[in-house]
């Protein structure tokens, strides 16, 4: 019996999934632009323990909202028409209906507090939702921590349904998992077993319908990168995985100002029906950086890293504002600069984020918002010669104007299961 009372049968399955930065593109990518975005390594983790029949529930614990949920199955029974679930298989993706959503919600409802955060009914929603269709009516306790800042552009939503759905499949059984050979991450003790590509394919679909719940309208960039991980190139719905020996470096900056994707993404498809032709020619801007980033990153590095003087002599880096650095890195920060020019047309800029761009800049350093905007994380590019002296004087400046820093490794693997 555990602390709370509950018989576990003994099976625990854990997935992590990681949140992401979006490089270029994003709300863009909503109106079929390209974008590009890479996991960091920053996770979510949703561990599910089977209960025994005695334990007719099905609980839901979110410590970062302090939130402990619990549903006995019958009154699930009771509200919900549960026969669709009996042709539903997990590699049947389905979408929620409406008479779901509206029963999802009410069941959520009645378990939250009044003053509850208003974005969590959805988390819940998508829960219910994915567990209901994946795992079915089996008695289970789901805990779901977080590395990340919860609503901050890190993809936070989509490394919650996308780990929550890995532990669901790995609890159903469905999953290949493969042990992957190399060494554990520093300091990390638990086995972390890969996916395999045609399971982590179901993963990403569910996860998808999961963020649909909780964004209304994503383009299904944030989920993918959490399931599939490294750096990708995502078009309407594809994805192609972007090979790069360039040093991504970059600096991470929580404005510390709540917004909501959902309501952004909103905001934006609202301007743009408003203004069609200009906003088009916006979206058209943010697909031609993206591809431009996908070109810079692709390059044959060393050989494109390499300047010519006038002279013919080669050197091999520029010295441009002071720090040194390569022709590629010069071209990315132009990008950066660029697309938050037009995030900034978009409406989904913020005082906030001006501020942290400006402050940058001072030190020579270009950033732009990640993620939806609106408040949220701001990435600074760090070129790869500057000393971390002057990394930590950016760091100080940001902090004393009261934003948070720091930095997460960029590009690693994405969803990934451990079982116990
Ligand atoms: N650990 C978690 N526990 C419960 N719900 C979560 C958790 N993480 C995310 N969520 C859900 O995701 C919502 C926040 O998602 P939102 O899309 O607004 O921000 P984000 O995903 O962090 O940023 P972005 O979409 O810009 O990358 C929360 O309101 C909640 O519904
Ligand atoms: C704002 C957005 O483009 C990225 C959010 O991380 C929304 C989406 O693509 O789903
Ligand atoms: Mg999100």
């Amino acid at each position: 019996m555990g602390d709370d009372g509950l018989q576990a049968c003994g099976v625990v399955m854990e997935a992590r999934a990681p949140g992401k930065v979006i490089l270029c593109g994003e709300h863009a990518v909503v109106h079929g632009a390209t974008a590009v975005a890479a996991a960091i390594g920053l996770y979510t983790h949703a561990r599910i323990h089977l209960l025994t029949g005695e334990d007719n529930l099905l609980v839901l614990d979110l410590p970062p909202f302090q939130v402990h949920l619990s549903w006995p199955l019958s009154q699930i029974q009771s509200v919900l028409d549960l026969s669709s679930l009996h042709k539903a298989y997990p590699q049947d993706v389905q979408s929620i209906s409406e008479s779901w959503s509206a029963k999802l919600k009410q069941l959520t409802d009645e378990q939250l507090p009044a003053d509850a955060d208003k974005g969590l009914q959805a988390g819940v929603v998508a829960y219910l939702f994915l567990h209901l269709y994946i795992l079915g009516l089996q008695p289970t306790k789901m805990t779901v921590t977080s590395e990340l800042p919860i609503g901050s552009g890190l993809g936070s939503s989509a490394a919650f349904c996308v780990s929550i759905t890995g532990a669901l499949l790995a609890a159903a059984q469905q999953l290949d998992l493969h042990r992957h050979l190399g060494p554990t991450e520093e300091g990390d003790m638990q086995r972390w077993l890969d996916v395999d590509d045609k399971d982590l394919d179901i993963i990403n679909r569910w996860a998808f319908e999961g963020e649909k719940i909780i964004h209304g309208r994503p383009s299904g960039i944030d989920n993918t990168v959490s399931t599939f991980g490294y750096i990708v190139k995502f078009r309407q719905g594809q994805l192609s995985r972007i090979q790069t020996t360039m040093p991504l470096n970059m600096l991470l900056t929580n404005t510390k100002v709540g917004r909501d994707t959902k309501s952004l993404v909103a905001g934006v498809g609202a301007r743009a029906q408003r203004h069609p032709k200009s906003m088009a020619a916006i979206f058209d801007a943010v697909d031609s950086i993206s591809e431009e980033v996908v070109s810079i990153l692709q390059s044959n590095s060393e050989e494109s890293r390499i300047e010519h003087n006038i002279d013919g002599h080669a050197q091999s880096e520029l010295v441009h504002n002071t720090v040194s650095r390569s022709v590629e890195e010069i071209k990315l920060e132009e990008l950066v600069q660029i697309n938050q020019g037009l995030l900034q047309s978009m409406g989904v800029s913020h005082p906030c984020i001006d501020a942290i761009c400006c402050r940058t800049s001072k030190h020579k350093l270009q950033s732009k918002l990640t993620g939806a905007g609106g408040g949220g994380c701001v990435l600074t590019l760090l070129p790869h010669c500057l000393k971390s002296k002057a990394i930590e004087e950016v760091k100080a400046d940001l902090a004393a104007e009261g934003f948070e820093c720091f930095q997460a490794h960029i590009g690693g693997k994405g969803v990934q299961i451990s079982k116990k």
